[in-house]
């Protein structure tokens, strides 16, 4: 379904940063994991069209998006991506309504199809989103904002759905529950996803597949469907922190009260 393989270089003064990234999967929920710059948003951009490779191809579906050899590079709208920004990108001062429609409407068509209509409205009915459609995005909790978010990214039927960073912006607290939320939507559209993170437990909780970042680089491939442990994935993807078990915090509130 999904297969990358991209280079290119971004320059800030005197700072060059290359991405080599290479990777192929069809499963139907695959992550970037790794640690912070080490080039995962840059090729959520580049799969997004909102940035072009030096050289390679990105494939997804079976459609070539880019192909810097045979001279392909889909331009962005007409590459059928959702695509669920980390703090969402919500517009503050149109409503939740307004905000799922933006991607529908656009200078020269202003005003919604009956179709398209009825599809946004089908979108706030199934994120629960009605009581609400009204309110600007500055009156909703974190967790509706990003319903908002996912219904926008939804609209337009998109082929695959991009997440990056999907709940940093989010309070711990609602995390797995929204997790949960995101994992279901994922099943019930069907299409393939792409998320970018460095939360473990994002890629524990969502991802049959696992592709883990270093400098620019893919440099290991994770199933998290092949039953292994929890405590073995998160060694082969680099976390060694030894899991938080109940015993282990109760010794650690004990040796050390202070810390919470
Ligand atoms: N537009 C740009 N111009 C110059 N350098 C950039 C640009 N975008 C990213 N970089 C640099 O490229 C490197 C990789 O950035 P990228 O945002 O892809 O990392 P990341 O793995 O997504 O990190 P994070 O998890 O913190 O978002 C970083 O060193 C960053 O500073």
């Amino acid at each position: 379904m999904i297969d990358v393989d991209i280079a290119l270089t971004v320059r800030d003064g005197s700072r060059r940063f290359d991405l080599a990234a290479r990777f192929a999967s069809d499963a139907p929920f695959v992550a970037l994991y790794g640690p912070s710059g080490s080039g995962k948003s840059l090729t959520l951009q580049a799969v997004a069209g909102l940035l072009r490779p030096g050289a390679g191809h990105i494939r997804l579906d079976g459609r070539t998006l880019f192909d810097a050899a045979r001279g392909i590079d889909v331009a962005p709208p007409a590459r059928g991506i959702g695509y669920l920004f980390q703090h969402y990108a919500l517009f503050p001062h149109l409503s939740v309504r307004q905000n799922i429609a933006f991607g529908l409407t656009s200078w020269r068509r202003r005003r919604l199809s009956p179709e398209d209509g009825r599809r946004v409205q089908d979108l706030i009915d199934r994120f629960g989103l009605a009581a609400m459609a009204d309110s600007r995005p500055g009156v909703l909790s974190g967790g509706q904002q990003q319903r908002v978010a996912l219904a926008r990214a939804l609209a337009r039927e998109p082929r695959a759905l991009l997440l990056d960073e999907p709940f940093a912006a989010l309070n711990p607290m609602l995390r797995g529950e929204l997790r949960r939320e995101l994992a279901e939507v994922a099943r019930q559209w069907g299409i393939p996803v792409l998320m970018i993170t460095h939360d473990i437990d994002d890629v524990l909780e969502l991802a049959d597949v696992a592709f883990l970042y270093q400098d620019g680089q893919v440099a290991r491939e994770v199933n998290l469907r092949s039953g292994q442990s929890r405590d073995f994935i998160r060694r082969a993807l680099g976390d060694d922190a030894p899991a938080e078990t109940p015993m282990r915090q109760r010794l650690r509130t004990l040796l050390n009260p202070g810390s919470s």
